[in-house]
Order: C-alpha cells, then structure tokens, then sequence
C-alpha cells in the first residue's frame, strides 16, 4: 500500500489485483494522504457537526453506502466461492457500528446476503432506526457470536464494523471474544475505517489481520501498519475548506464514485 512517506511497497502480485480492479487512479500517486491521530479524527468528526451543519445519520449512510460499495469492487458476487453469497456483519456499540447497519443494508440490495451480529445496542433512535431497516431489509440477526468453524463454513466474508476512531484501551467483553474468533477465522475480513482492537495510532501486532480495511474521510495512523490486499478510502463528503484546514491532501475520487483504492 501507499504509505504516509510517499514510498511504494507493492508486491507484483498485490499489484496485479489492484490492476485487475481497475480503480487505481494514477493522481494517487502524486498525493501524499495525511494519515490521522485519533484525537484529530475526533476533531474532525466534531467539526463536521458543529461547524459545518452535518448530522450523524447524513455521514453515516454515506460512510457505509462507501464500506458497501468497496466490498463489492474487491469482493464481487461472482468471485464468491460458497453457494450463496453470504456475508457475516459484526457492529459495534458506537457509530462505527452504524456504519457497519447501513453497509449491510447496502449490501443487500447489491445482491448479497449478510447476516447481522450487533450485541450492544445503543439505546438512541438512531441505531434503532437503523436496526428496524435492517430487519424490514429481512437481514437476519444473530443472538450470538457463531464458532469459528460455522464461520468458515457459512460465510464468504466478514465485515468488521466492531470499533472505529473511539476505540480505547483493552478490548471489553463481549468484544473480546468475538475478536478472538475473528482472529482464528480463514474468511477473509473487511475493517470499516480501522481493524477493531488496534490502537488507533499504533496497530496492534498480535491483533486482527484484515484483508481489506476502508478508510473513512482519511486514514488514521494506524492504517500504514495495513498488510492487506485492499486498502479503500471512503466518505467522500470533506468540504475543502475542511480538508485545508487539516491538510488532509486526499486524493481525488474518480467521477462520480465514492470510494478510491489507494
Ligand atoms: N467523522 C467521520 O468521518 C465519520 C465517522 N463515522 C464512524 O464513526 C466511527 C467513530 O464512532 P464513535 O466515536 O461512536 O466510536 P466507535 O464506534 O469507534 O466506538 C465507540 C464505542 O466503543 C466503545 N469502546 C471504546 N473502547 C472500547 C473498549 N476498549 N472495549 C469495549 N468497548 C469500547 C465505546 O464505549 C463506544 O460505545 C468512525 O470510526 C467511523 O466508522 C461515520 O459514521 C460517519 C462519518
Ligand atoms: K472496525
């Protein structure tokens, strides 16, 4: 992947996957992204709100229409190798779990069939909104986390929308041991904006390793220790004055798409 130095570690076969997905615009090369700390991404999300008149669900439904619309570039239905094309969506107790609702509802109507694990609900319109869609969508929802063995054999794919920029300290229950399943698991995985249980900033060596992690409005520092295939950036909704501000440098989104592989 394009690191925050601007050097480029691809391996020729890592390159050719990203070839064969046809999206990487050369102007991402010229770019060097700014690369967020976890309290920056907080600002920003604040800012987002406060100065420039968003709300939550707005930025939600369009980070998760990204996460979903990534998922079927590098995962397309007909590359899937199990009978149906089935996918496990893991939510977290805060928006990144939001995120991880819309993304399955999205997914549904691309054709895919998720099924839904969300433990913690967190008891605010917002979240039961999105659940009651979800359910109307007629996504089922799991009571809990399955063995991992049933994972490998159910799924062609599971979406990590457990924990975002918030995440803090050691993992509570009953994260935990969905992480610890997640980590044993041979489906490939998909992290929505950081791979749950990574220090935002520092990673986390023994931690999850995703096949693909989609980055919302920029990557958290976090994300240049990213050692899977595909690397999305989503949220195309930054205002320039935003972007100035920060410095983000994002790279330009292709036409009309609302992700970019970098
Ligand atoms: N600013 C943006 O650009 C946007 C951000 N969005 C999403 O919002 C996410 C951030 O959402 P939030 O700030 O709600 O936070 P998160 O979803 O990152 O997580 C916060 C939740 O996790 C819990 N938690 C934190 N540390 C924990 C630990 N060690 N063990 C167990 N539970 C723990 C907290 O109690 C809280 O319920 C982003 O990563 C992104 O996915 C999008 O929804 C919309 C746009
Ligand atoms: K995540």
């Amino acid at each position: 992947s394009f690191s925050q130095a601007g050097t480029c570690s691809l391996s020729a076969a890592a390159d050719h996957h990203k070839e064969c997905l046809g999206s990487r615009a050369a102007s991402t090369m010229a770019h060097s992204i700014k690369y967020l700390g976890q309290e920056e991404a907080q600002h920003i999300d604040e800012e987002l709100f406060s100065e420039y008149g968003f709300s939550v669900d707005q930025l939600m439904e369009l980070a998760g229409l990204s996460c979903a619309t990534a998922v079927a570039r590098a995962y397309p239905v007909a590359s899937l190798t199990k009978a149906r094309p089935t996918l496990l969506v893991v939510c977290g107790p805060g928006n990144n779990g939001g995120d991880g609702l819309v993304c399955a509802r999205h997914l549904k109507l691309f054709g895919y069939e998720p099924t839904i694990l969300y433990p913690k609900r967190p008891n605010k319109p917002l979240f039961q909104g999105l659940t009651t869609q979800c359910q109307k969508m007629e996504i089922p929802f799991l009571t809990e986390m399955p063995e991992v063995d049933v994972i490998d054999e159910a799924y062609n794919l599971v979406i990590d929308a457990i924990f975002g920029f918030s995440f803090k300290g050691s993992v509570r229950e009953p994260f935990g041991s969905i992480l610890d399943v997640l980590k044993k698991t041979t489906v490939p995985i998909a992290s929505i904006d950081i791979p749950s249980g990574w220090d935002v900033e520092q990673g986390a060596a023994d931690g999850l390793q995703p096949d693909t992690l989609i980055s919302l409005t920029a990557p958290k520092k976090a994300a240049s220790m990213f050692r899977g295939r595909y690397h999305f950036l989503g949220g195309r909704f930054v205002p320039p004055s935003l972007e100035r501000k920060y410095q983000l440098n994002l790279p330009p989104y292709p036409n009309t798409d609302c992700v970019l592989q970098l």
